[in-house]
């Protein structure tokens, strides 16, 4: 398959992806038409911050089955694009907190002291020792915005360092802040009370602009890093408010539009330090998130679970083999039970019993809805499924018993119209052997795959014949069959599994007797 990487990782992340057999191609820089071309072909596609991934790449990337962002924020990639298109967006969440907090800390000791500045001097030949009087993070206090993975591990070390925590999160339990010896407060009270600011926040709708004009404000006399996301802080209010000394400062390793354009208000005031992005870029970090992400696509891959997915269920790997069959059983009933339905499907229901009813089952549920769609939407997967439901406004409903009668674990998929409704159950026999064992009651024995006739037929003799000899008229060979009944005389199920497809006119022909009431023919080919 082909790997495209548009912003450069660690090569450990590109040979994983060779050593496995994959073509992985590198295209640096480029964008509109040459990505396009690019990503044509691809099956995955790696970036960090660099590359937009927008609408448009989807769409001209039929072949894309995950987007692999080799670091944290992904404010660059349209996930909801990519769940439209069926493509899993994973990140790295790990791999680069801990470059991330050291690159805060150095950049508040870079402001606090003036490094840069006095640094620059001295290259320019100037012993400028007299002009510099620095501020001493012990005893201050440190305001946090965004107390998530990299906040907390900025908190550490910041604190560790004799400053007071106060942060701003309103997703983090108490408890937690307390155990890093943080106070929470709300964003007015950090704003007033802390000397240094540090933002670490992801960019979303909610967090643009979070820091405006009024905030830098109430922050007065303070300093203000960001290495986070450029537009969760107001760039031309902190150029004015550094400038005006409102502020005592501001270190950014972040910025609204990066590269940073020349003309930045940013770059012409002093007291602004700045760094091109560099807070993932160390040696450890680089290599911890391309490995992971060279996982995460082999896994995808493999459809297997993607531990970071972003937009699909994941799961735990340990637990992954044990589900992993169960997944297929589910599509299977899925697609059995829609195809066995009349009319229009406005209720799913998916019911695990026994030993399955133990684990976690959003991959097994997001298999069963993608089975239901597969005949009515052109390219759905598990990573869409649960989307369309919702968009078609059709109720989803998951449910456990740790019983499941005769079975060690039975998967029940049930599409459901008002009264009308149509059930199958699938399980697995001696391990990994996948069976119906009930369609709409009847208690079958049935190996699903490829083409498939249902019957329903009253139970007498003969009928079984009449089906043989019509599909014997139509050259349609019956590879395997089983009967079931109700009571004995009532009405009959009788599943086959046949080699040819079943045209129209043998079902009629079939239906044309009294004692056929209804048949099916089914397709699980893809
Ligand atoms: N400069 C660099 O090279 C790097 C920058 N980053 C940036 O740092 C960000 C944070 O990374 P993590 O800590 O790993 O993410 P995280 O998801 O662990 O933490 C983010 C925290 O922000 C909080 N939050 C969300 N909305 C908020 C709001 N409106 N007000 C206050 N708090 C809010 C969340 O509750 C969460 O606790 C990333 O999204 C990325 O943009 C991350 C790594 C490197
Ligand atoms: O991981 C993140 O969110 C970062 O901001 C790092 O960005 P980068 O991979 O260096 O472009």
């Amino acid at each position: 398959m082909k790997v495209l990487v548009t912003d450069p990782i660690a090569d450990a992340g590109i040979e994983r992806l060779r050593e496995a057999g994959h073509d992985v191609e590198t295209a640096y820089e480029v964008e509109g038409d040459a990505l396009h071309e690019a990503v044509s072909d691809a099956s995955a596609l790696v970036v960090r911050s660099g590359t937009q991934v927008d609408r448009d790449l989807f769409e001209a990337a039929p072949e894309l089955v995950i987007v692999g962002r080799a670091g944290i924020g992904v404010d660059n990639i349209d996930i909801d694009a990519a769940t439209d298109h069926g493509v899993i967006v994973a990140n790295a969440p790990d791999g680069n907190v801990r470059a991330a907090a050291e690159h805060t800390v150095a950049m508040t000791f870079a402001i606090a002291r003036s490094i840069p500045q006095a640094h620059a001097r001295l290259k320019a030949g100037e012993w400028a020792k007299g002009e510099y009087l620095g501020t001493e993070v012990n005893n201050k206090t440190l305001g946090i915005v965004g107390l998530g993975r990299v906040g907390q591990e900025v908190a550490k070390r910041l604190g560790n360092l004799g400053m007071d925590l106060v942060a701003f999160d309103p997703y983090i339990g108490e408890e937690r802040a307390e155990q890093l010896g943080a106070e929470l407060a709300d964003l007015d009270e950090v704003l007033e009370r802390a000397d240094f600011l540090t933002v670490h926040t992801p960019l979303t709708p909610e967090t643009e602009g979070l820091i405006g004009e009024e905030e830098l404000a109430q922050l007065e006399g303070g300093y203000l890093i960001n290495c986070a996301r450029g537009g969760v802080v107001d760039e031309p209010a902190l150029a004015a408010a550094v400038e005006d000394g409102v502020l005592a400062g501001a270190a950014l390793d972040v910025f609204a539009e990066e590269p940073l354009p020349d003309d930045s208000p940013l770059l012409d005031v002093e007291d602004v330090v700045v760094t091109p992005h560099l807070g993932a870029s160390t040696e450890a970090a680089q290599e911890n998130v391309a490995t992971s992400i060279a996982d995460q696509i082999l896994a995808a891959f493999a459809e297997e679970p993607v531990v970071n997915a972003l937009n699909a269920p994941s799961m735990d790997q340990k637990a992954f083999p044990r589900v992993k069959p169960y997944i297929d059983i589910a599509e299977t009933a899925g697609r059995i039970a829609v195809q066995l339905f009349d009319g229009h499907v406005n209720e799913i229901e998916i019911v695990y019993a026994g030993d399955i009813a133990e684990e976690e089952v959003d991959l097994v549920t997001a298999s069963a809805l993608k089975g239901v769609f597969k005949p009515l939407e052109w390219q759905v997967n598990a990573v869409n499924a649960p989307q369309i439901a919702e968009e078609r406004g059709i109720d989803v409903s998951e449910t456990k018993r740790s019983t499941s009668e005769d079975f060690q674990s039975l998967v029940t998929v049930t599409v459901r119209n008002g009264d009308s409704e149509m059930s199958v159950c699938g399980t697995l026999f001696a391990g990994e052997d996948p069976r119906i064992v009930r369609i709409d009651g009847f208690r079958v024995d049935a190996i699903p795959g490829g083409r498939m006739v249902v019957s329903r037929n009253t139970d007498e003799p003969g009928v079984i014949g009449l089906i043989g000899t019509v599909m014997g008229e139509y050259d349609i060979n019956i590879a395997g069959m089983y009967n079931a009944r109700e009571t004995f005389g009532g009405e009959a199920m009788t599943v086959y599994n046949v080699d040819q497809e079943v045209p129209e006119e043998a079902r009629e022909k079939l239906e044309a007797d009294p004692r056929v009431i209804a048949t099916r023919y089914i397709t699980l080919t893809d």
